[in-house]
Parts: structure tokens; C-alpha cells; sequence
């Protein structure tokens, strides 16, 4: 039973602090130091299979997060485990289980060509024959790899890049994948590529993914469940819609009347907030039911017809930075 939980519950963080030392110049002489709290107390899980965001705004400790998770920084306080892993004590043994993905700069050897830095990388992990050429096979044909595999890392442009390195952190079969900002500084169609592959990874595969961005379409186009983390702790762990209520945002409903009237007055819970022509569009709570709010405009108002508009997700993150900053 408890080796079920524990496989169910891929990634476990419990109260994880990291705290940095840094020594700064107070005059001639004197040298004093600073704490910088990165990362102040946070506690997530993430149970196997999930798509997971992880975002916040610049200096938020996202990355700190991520190299506690990988081994590379070594946690100040709390309790880590990724597949059962402490990351810090075996950070050898959990390689083999992770694929990491930093958007802004490559794991791949540089002057070497692609296909040589997947060979070692083969070698790295030891994965047998056929699972790699499975897996090589794979991301060649999803990732359009195929044109790239000769070329040397440095001639690649940023997508090709990334596209080669989202393939080497995958050639191991690794049951989680961190992807930190991995569609960074990519064209619309590159994006694209990049979403429908890691969606097609999670989904076939069944690979835990948690994934760091600023690119908030990343966000809703992938993941079901968001965690928003400022200051180093956590503020929302939770689904899409429940931050769009969280930030206090708003819905609005659009409503075509079958003339141009002046602004609908007198609907509880809703303003109207734009009126062009016979279209007019009323703002209303975002936690809230549209239904009484559509029954009120037409019971009074000749509506012809009506859609509901989700508050910009972008807008409501704003204004959750905001509001702890307040
Ligand atoms: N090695 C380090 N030494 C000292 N301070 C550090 C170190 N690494 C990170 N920090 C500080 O810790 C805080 C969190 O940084 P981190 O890189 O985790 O943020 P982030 O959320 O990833 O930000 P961004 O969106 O800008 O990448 C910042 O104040 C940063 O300056």
C-alpha cells in the first residue's frame, strides 16, 4: 500500500525552504551578508500522469524549485522526493527517472551534430537499443527532426534547438519532465509544434510533466491544474478557472438585441461595460453563474443572441501579484 501511495504521488514537496548567502560590499572594508529566501516554505504533490504550471512572476523562485527537484541545488529546509527519490542524496539514480528541459540554455554538446549528441546521451543513461530507436523514431517524426540531425547544435535556430532538446530529454524514457520555459523566444508555429508534442508526450505516454513559463497560452492550452507561486511561496495550487476566480476576475457576457438600445440598466450582479450597435457586453463576477444574468437581460431586453468571454487569465494573475504585493 505505501509503495502504491508513493508511486501515485510522483513529485512530493513538503515545506521545501532555500535560502541563498550572499556577501555584498558595506563600504572600504566591511562585508556583510544578505539571506535571499528563493524559495520560503512550499509544499506541493503531484500524482503520476499530470501536466502541471508552475509560474510566477520574475525572481519567484520557479527555477530554484525546479534544481531542488533535480538534485542540483540541495534543498535548506523541508522534505523532497520525486519517484521516491530524495534528489539531493541520489541525484545519479533519479537522472535516470527525469528529463529537465531549461528553455534558455541547451543540455546538447554544441559543435557536435544532433544525432551524435543523442548517441551520447544514449550511452549517458544506457538505454537499450530498442527503446532508444523507439524513442529516437518517435520525436524525429513529431519533432521534424529528421532535416536537423546532421546539422551541429550551434547552426540551429532557437526552435530548431529547442526541438532537439525537448527529443534528448525524452530518448531515456524518463517518468517526469521538467520543462523550464521551454517555448521562450519561439515563432507562433514553432509554439505550436512544441505544445502538440509535450501534450501528445503526457497523454501516450503517460510522462508527469511540470512546466515553467511566462507564456501563460502555455498554460491553458497544456495544463489542467496551475500552481502560482510569489516570493517564494505558494499563493494558488488549484484548476484553470478556479484562479480566473481567485484573481477576482471577471466574466462578461456579450448579448446581441435585435436593435441598438441605450446600455442595459438593472441586472443584479452584472454592469454593462461596452455598447456597439446592438451588441453590448456586461461584466459579472467570474465565480459566478451566468445563467441568472442571461435570464435577467432577457426577460426585459429582446436578445437575440449570447456568448460568455472567460476573464483574460493574464489580467487575473496581475492582479493576484498585485494583491499580495498590497
Ligand atoms: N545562486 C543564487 N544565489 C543567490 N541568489 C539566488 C541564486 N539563485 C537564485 N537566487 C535568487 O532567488 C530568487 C528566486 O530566483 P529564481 O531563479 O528561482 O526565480 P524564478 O521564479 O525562476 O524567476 P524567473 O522567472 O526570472 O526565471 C531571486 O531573488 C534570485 O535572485
Amino acid at each position: 500500500m505505501t509503495e502504491r501511495l508513493t508511486t501515485e504521488r510522483l513529485i512530493e514537496v513538503d515545506a521545501v525552504e532555500k535560502v541563498f548567502t550572499i556577501r555584498r560590499k558595506a563600504g572600504r572594508l566591511r562585508r556583510v551578508k544578505d539571506e535571499v529566501r528563493a524559495v520560503d516554505g512550499i509544499s506541493f504533490q503531484v500524482p503520476r500522469g499530470e501536466m502541471v504550471g508552475y509560474i510566477g512572476p520574475n525572481g519567484a523562485g520557479k527555477s530554484t524549485t525546479i534544481k531542488m527537484l533535480t538534485g542540483i541545488l540541495v534543498p535548506s529546509g523541508g522534505r523532497l522526493r520525486v519517484a521516491g527519490i530524495d534528489p539531493a542524496r541520489e541525484r545519479t539514480r533519479l537522472a535516470r527517472r527525469i528529463g529537465v528541459v531549461f528553455g534558455q540554455r541547451t543540455t546538447l554538446w554544441w559543435d557536435l551534430p544532433l544525432k551524435d549528441s543523442y548517441e551520447l546521451v544514449r550511452r549517458m543513461y544506457r538505454v537499450p537499443d530498442a527503446a532508444y530507436r523507439a524513442n529516437l523514431d518517435r520525436c524525429v517524426e513529431l519533432l521534424d527532426l529528421a532535416p536537423l540531425l546532421d546539422v551541429p547544435v550551434r547552426q540551429l535556430s532557437l526552435g530548431q534547438r529547442m526541438r532537439g532538446d525537448i527529443a534528448a530529454a525524452l530518448l531515456h524514457d524518463p517518468e517526469v519532465l521538467y520543462l523550464d520555459e521551454p517555448t521562450i523566444g519561439l515563432d507562433v508555429i514553432s509554439k505550436a509544434r512544441v505544445r502538440g508534442f509535450l501534450r501528445e508526450v503526457n497523454s501516450e505516454r503517460g510522462t508527469t510533466v511540470l512546466l515553467t513559463t511566462h507564456d501563460l497560452t502555455d498554460i491553458e492550452q497544456l495544463c489542467r491544474r496551475v500552481m502560482v507561486i510569489d516570493h517564494g511561496r505558494v499563493v494558488y495550487d488549484g484548476g484553470l478557472d478556479g484562479l480566473r476566480a481567485a484573481g477576482d476576475g471577471e466574466r462578461t457576457l456579450v448579448v446581441d438585441l435585435d436593435r441598438e438600445l441605450p446600455p442595459i440598466e438593472g441586472i443584479p450582479g452584472a454592469r454593462t461595460v461596452r455598447v456597439e450597435g446592438p451588441r453590448q457586453w456586461l461584466a459579472f463576477p467570474a465565480a459566478r453563474s451566468a445563467a441568472p444574468v442571461v435570464a435577467a437581460v432577457a426577460e426585459r431586453y429582446p436578445l437575440v443572441d449570447l456568448s460568455v468571454r472567460e476573464p483574460d487569465i493574464e489580467g487575473v494573475i496581475a492582479r493576484i501579484y498585485a494583491q499580495r504585493d498590497e
